[in-house]
């Protein structure tokens, strides 16, 4: 791993992360209703043509191409509303047909019905006519036999209108993956509670289940611990027990209630602390009771942008989701870094437009301890090691949403 004075680079993090990553295997079933942003647990073989008919592609008359005579009325023999099977067409007649109504045995063509007149005994026919036109084939869609999903798909609304299309009503999904959430620190209050001196609201624990929502996992634990070495060993065992991934956010910087860390160096095994990431540098990353343990630090923004940046991708692996993540957008800056840093950047940022050209800007405070910036921003611009930027600059930005995808 490349160390830059004694801090691990994010790519070699996010590396040593995904070798250890164990994708999910277990499936459980669900309903349609419930499936939308779930991963597939199964392929998905047609079962059936779609659509299982040749039919119609407008409103209008079906019949035979070589039965069209401009100059000869045509009797209408027969009406198929959508939604009932259709009797052979007489012959040299035409049948009244609707969108998605079956094309009858016997013709192979229909015509719109702006491109007919409506005469006392049947239909004149105008225009210029094709074989075969305004029909649906049978199986344009999804052939029988062939895959229609595999495996690892994620299921968006367009999927489950597919499955529906075949229908099918329930599928096996990949079940969730189960986080357990540990706030740490004394200072921390549950929002709604009088505040002592001394104390602060716990933002970090709402920024979590929100970030953990979004990526749908389920939070089977979430819990607040004290700054006391034996109990965070204690609650960091059994929410290992209880869980896929444990998350916790403090306690993981060098500072003797920092028990998070010393807990994983002492009980279990911590192969990653101290990231060249800013804000971020103190995350820790091990194993306790064979499940792993991501230490976020506590800073408000760190736990934003390390969840966003190290967890996710960690987590998507997890859920067997097989899309990478979205390359970053060159964009020109509108801010400046005077000073290089030894740590990659993630700058709380805007992606705005200027005389229709787009442009990234900073928000003014970049301490990790300023949420504000998190609420102003809607992504973050990322700066390489060892890196100063001038307006007008390129720079990589990425979204929040393309950063949870
Ligand atoms: N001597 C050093 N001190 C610090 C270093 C360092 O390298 N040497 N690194 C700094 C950096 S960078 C960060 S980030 C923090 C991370 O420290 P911890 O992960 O141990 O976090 P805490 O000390 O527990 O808390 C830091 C900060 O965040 C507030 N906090 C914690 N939890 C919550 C929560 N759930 N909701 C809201 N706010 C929370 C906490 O009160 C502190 O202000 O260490 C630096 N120090
Ligand atoms: O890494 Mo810390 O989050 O810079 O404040």
């Amino acid at each position: 791993m490349s160390r830059n004075a004694n801090l691990t680079s994010v790519d070699d993090a996010l590396a040593h992360l995904l070798s250890q990553a164990r994708p999910l295997t277990g499936t459980e079933p669900v309903a349609l209703t419930a499936a939308l942003g779930r991963v597939l647990g199964e392929d998905i073989t047609v079962p059936l043509n779609v659509p299982p008919a040749d039919n119609s592609a407008v409103d209008g008359y079906a019949l035979r191409y070589d039965d069209i005579d401009p100059e000869r009325t045509m009797a209408v023999s027969g009406r198929i509303p959508a939604g009932h099977a259709a009797a052979p067409l007489a012959p040299g007649s035409a049948a009244r047909i609707f969108t998605g109504s079956e094309v009858p045995p016997g013709a192979d063509t229909v015509v719109m019905q702006e491109q007919v007149e409506v005469v006392s005994d049947g239909i004149r026919i105008g225009g210029e006519q094709r074989r075969g036109q305004n029909i649906r084939r049978c199986g344009q869609d999804l052939r029988q036999g062939e895959r229609a999903l595999s495996r690892g798909t994620l299921l968006r609304p367009q999927e489950l209108g597919l499955l529906a299309s075949l229908g099918i009503a329930e599928v096996q999904v990949i079940r969730r993956y189960r986080v357990a959430v540990l706030t740490t620190g004394d200072e921390l209050v549950e929002p709604g509670m009088p505040l002592a001196p001394g104390q602060i609201y716990n933002s970090n624990r709402f920024t979590l289940l929100g970030l953990l929502e979004q990526a749908d996992c389920d939070v089977v634990l979430c819990e607040t611990l004290r700054d006391e070495r034996e109990a965070t060993g204690q609650a960091l065992l059994a929410a290992a027990q209880a869980a896929d991934l444990v998350i916790t956010s403090g306690g993981v910087s060098v500072g003797e209630e920092d028990h998070v860390r010393a807990v994983l160096e002492s009980q279990g095994d911590l192969s990653l602390w101290r990231l060249a990431i800013k804000p971020g540098k103190p995350l820790a990353f091990g194993g306790l009771a064979g499940t792993p343990i991501l230490g976020l630090p506590g800073n408000p923004a760190a736990v934003l942008v390390t969840f966003l940046v190290v967890a996710t991708p960690f987590i998507r692996h997890c859920q067997g989701r097989t899309t990478p993540r979205r390359p970053a957008e060159q964009l020109p800056a509108a801010f400046s870094i005077e000073k290089p840093s030894i740590r990659r950047e993630f700058i709380r940022a805007r992606k705005e437009w200027l005389d229709g050209a787009a442009q990234v800007t900073a928000y003014p405070n970049q301490s990790s301890g300023v949420l504000s910036s998190a609420c102003w921003a809607d992504g973050l611009a990322m700066i390489p090691e060892h890196t100063v930027v001038s307006p007008g600059d390129t720079i990589s930005y990425y979204s929040f949403s393309d950063l949870m995808e």
